[in-house]
């Protein structure tokens, strides 16, 4: 099957105006049909050995939000005082969660013995199951934002809290939370940069032709 000259450009415009949403989200409903087609191509994500070592949790009690947000404030302080004071100030005010406004969370996990102890392709390098849940990670993200629906990654939380919220066993690695909404916009640049934290670098210093260069 090739894909037309519509179909790419379409493919980058979702690519490129995909955003990491925080504080734009509406609280519009997300249908069992639209979020089933998000969490399909999620789970149609490259994985070693083919392992498909993913779990999606899909969270829409106000009550669990409520308590992953009480964890996020917790985790939030203890990190801006990890900062030097400009920027610590700067941390205080950006948002970084939209927790109890997303009208769905989705926390993804990884099950590292999903198909044994030995694994087609992890055998030297054993995070690779961890590698495959992010890339389901990236294609619920784009899947999401075909559908006009906003995706925050919130990874300012202490693992024990999202256990406990979602009865999550210890033997799961957990690989993110995500906050998953409609939204009046998408940004054209991200939050960071917008508020001056950190801007986007120029691609050509990052790729190398041969070997490594400095
Ligand atoms: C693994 C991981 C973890 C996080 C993030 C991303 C990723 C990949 N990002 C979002 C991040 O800030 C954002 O992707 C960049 O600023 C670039 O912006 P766009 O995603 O292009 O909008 C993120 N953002 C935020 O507000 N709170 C968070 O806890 C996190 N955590």
């Amino acid at each position: 099957m090739k894909i037309t000259e519509a179909e790419r450009d379409s493919f980058y415009k979702v690519l490129f105006s995909r955003r990491d949403v925080r504080r734009e989200f509406l609280p519009t409903p997300i249908s069992d049909d639209v979020l089933n087609r998000i969490l399909l191509a999620a789970h149609h994500a490259p994985s070693v050995g083919f392992m498909q070592p993913w779990d999606f949790i899909v969270v829409s009690s106000e009550e669990t939000k409520k308590s992953i947000k009480q964890g996020f404030q917790e985790a939030n302080q203890q990190s801006a005082e990890m900062f030097e004071s400009d920027r610590k100030e700067k941390y205080q005010t950006l948002k970084l969660e939209g927790i109890e406004e997303a009208p769905i969370g989705i926390c993804l996990t990884c099950d590292r013995s999903r198909t044994g102890d030995v694994v087609l392709g992890r055998t030297i390098k054993p995070e690779m199951d961890l590698y495959s849940a992010v890339c389901a990670a990236q294609n619920l993200w784009l899947a999401a934002r075909s559908e006009n629906i906003g995706v925050g990654w919130v990874s300012i939380l202490h693992d024990k809290v999202l256990r406990k919220s979602l009865n999550i066993p210890n033997n799961l690695e957990i690989i993110g939370y995500f906050c998953l909404g409609y939204v009046e916009t998408f940004q054209e640049t991200p939050d960071l940069e917008r508020h001056g934290w950190q801007s986007r670098r120029e691609v050509n210093n990052f790729i190398h032709f041969e070997k490594w260069q400095k």
